[in-house]
């Protein structure tokens, strides 16, 4: 498109990118300052995520005081694990409580800095926008693309191949025989979907993973292992968390699901790799009603054969192998985020800020309270800024 037909906006305080919870609690803690700033998405929505690429029974697997934006509790009617739909209306409460108006329908395709960020958006029918501005959050989130793996003779297979982003139930699988690819919580959490919709579920799991249950001693285990580790050393309270899984889920490698070497506290904070949280999959398995098998070697017109030499037919697939961020495709000349996975190249608690103004709001791989640590830690930065900026103008 020509220059003369693209529109440039100038705005005044931050361009942030993303209208998920990283920017929505972002632009609030900026407007509690008195900050203004332009949310710009390419979805039609607050929390695309959420609302469009989550299936129907997902609940909050953390109860809501880690979950909630900074500067408004979640209601008091609202139940400790929220459901997908109590999480969506608090957020929408939260944007209208804190007047957030984002731009939707536009998609970013590049963001540079020449002196100023110059942020170039293309809209549904084409037509490109400059945001120019002096600061940039980048809040486009740890799941922005869905993780497509490549199978040998994958093109070949007759039934329908599909992402977990876009399972919703398991009405249409009753009786299907389904082969879930990824065991993370929602391979493990779609697998016990399809089993309560009568469908025959099998689960691919390649490699290793902890599965604890939701609750210990009566609270959460995330809230336990959260006061466990003001006391103890890492090591120590995996140790216990896995002494107490154990005893309620018995020797889950027994049943295919080896643990990986290092606890699942160590591999959160090292590796970012969330346990996966129990809700009646393993009891599945046990039962046989939910099939674990190995990784794939190659797809077939009507089934997969696995590395241990097995074939099995199915009807359908899910692959529920997780996300990736699509920092690296827009954004240019930067040394905050790293090229070859588009996270922060410093690991949480560093890694929320760039130079020239740039920032990184939710890629800390801590979920919903990691947001709220970057949110609050960006708009302080930019509180000091902006005081500065202020006074020059007077
Ligand atoms: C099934 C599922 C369940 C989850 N459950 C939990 C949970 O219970 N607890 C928890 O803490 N975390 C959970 N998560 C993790 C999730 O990452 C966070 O809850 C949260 O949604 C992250 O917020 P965000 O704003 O950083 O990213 P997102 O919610 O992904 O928002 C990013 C926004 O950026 C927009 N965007 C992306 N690229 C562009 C672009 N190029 N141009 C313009 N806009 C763009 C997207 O449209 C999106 O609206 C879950 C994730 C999934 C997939
Ligand atoms: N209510 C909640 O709190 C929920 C939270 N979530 C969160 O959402 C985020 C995304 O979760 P999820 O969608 O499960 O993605 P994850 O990235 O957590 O899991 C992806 C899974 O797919 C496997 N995988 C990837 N590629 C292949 C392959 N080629 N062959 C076989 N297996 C493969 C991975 O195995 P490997 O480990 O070997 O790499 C892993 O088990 C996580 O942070 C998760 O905690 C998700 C659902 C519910
Ligand atoms: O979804 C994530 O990646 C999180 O960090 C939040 C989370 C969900 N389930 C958990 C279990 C243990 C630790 C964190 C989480």
């Amino acid at each position: 498109m020509s220059e003369s037909k693209r529109r440039d906006v100038w705005v005044d305080g931050p361009v942030i990118i993303g209208a998920g919870p990283s920017g929505l609690a972002t632009a609030a803690c900026l407007k509690e300052k008195g900050i203004p700033s332009l949310i710009i998405d390419r979805s039609n929505c607050i929390a695309s995520l959420w609302k469009l690429k989550t299936y129907d029974r997902l609940k909050l697997h953390l109860p809501k005081i880690f979950c909630m934006l900074p500067l408004m509790p979640f209601p008091a009617s609202c139940p400790n694990y929220p459901t997908k739909q109590d999480f969506v209306t608090y957020m929408e409460d939260y944007a209208r409580h804190f007047n957030l108006e984002p731009e939707f329908n536009q998609t970013v395709v590049s963001a540079r800095f020449d002196g100023f960020w110059r942020v170039t958006t293309v809209g549904i029918k084409m037509e490109e926008r400059e945001y120019v501005c002096q600061w940039l959050i980048v809040a486009t989130g740890e799941n922005a693309e869905e993780v497509v793996p490549e199978f040998e003779g994958m093109d070949e297979f007759v039934g329908p191949i599909t992402h977990s982003s876009s399972y919703k139930s398991g009405d249409s699988f009753q009786s299907k025989r389904v082969l879930v690819v990824g065991c993370g919580n929602s391979g493990m959490e779609v697998a016990l979907d399809l089993c309560n919709s009568k469908a025959r579920p099998s689960l691919v799991v390649r490699d290793s993973v902890h599965v604890l249950p939701q609750e210990m001693l009566g609270i959460s285990t995330f809230g336990l292992a959260t006061k466990l580790l003001r006391w103890f050393p890492v090591r120590l309270v995996d140790r216990f968390l896995l002494a107490i899984s154990h005893f309620r889920l018995g020797n889950t490698a027994k049943l295919g699901l080896k643990r990986p070497n290092l606890g699942p506290i160590e591999l959160k904070i090292t590796m970012g790799k969330t346990p996966v949280l129990d809700f009646g999959t393993v009891e599945n398995i046990r039962k046989g009603n939910i099939k674990v098998v190995p990784r794939i070697k190659k797809f077939m017109r009507h089934g997969v054969e696995f590395v241990d030499g097995t074939v099995k037919n199915f009807d359908a697939i899910i692959l529920a192998t997780g996300y990736r961020s699509n920092v690296p495709a827009w954004l240019k000349g930067n040394d905050l985020f790293s090229e070859k996975d588009g996270f922060p190249k410093e690991s949480f608690p560093k890694g929320w800020k760039g130079e020239n103004g740039l920032y990184a709001a939710g890629f800390t791989k801590r979920g919903l309270l990691g947001i709220s640590f970057d949110a609050k830690r960006i708009a302080d930065d930019i509180e000091t800024c902006w005081n500065i900026k202020g006074k020059a103008n007077q």
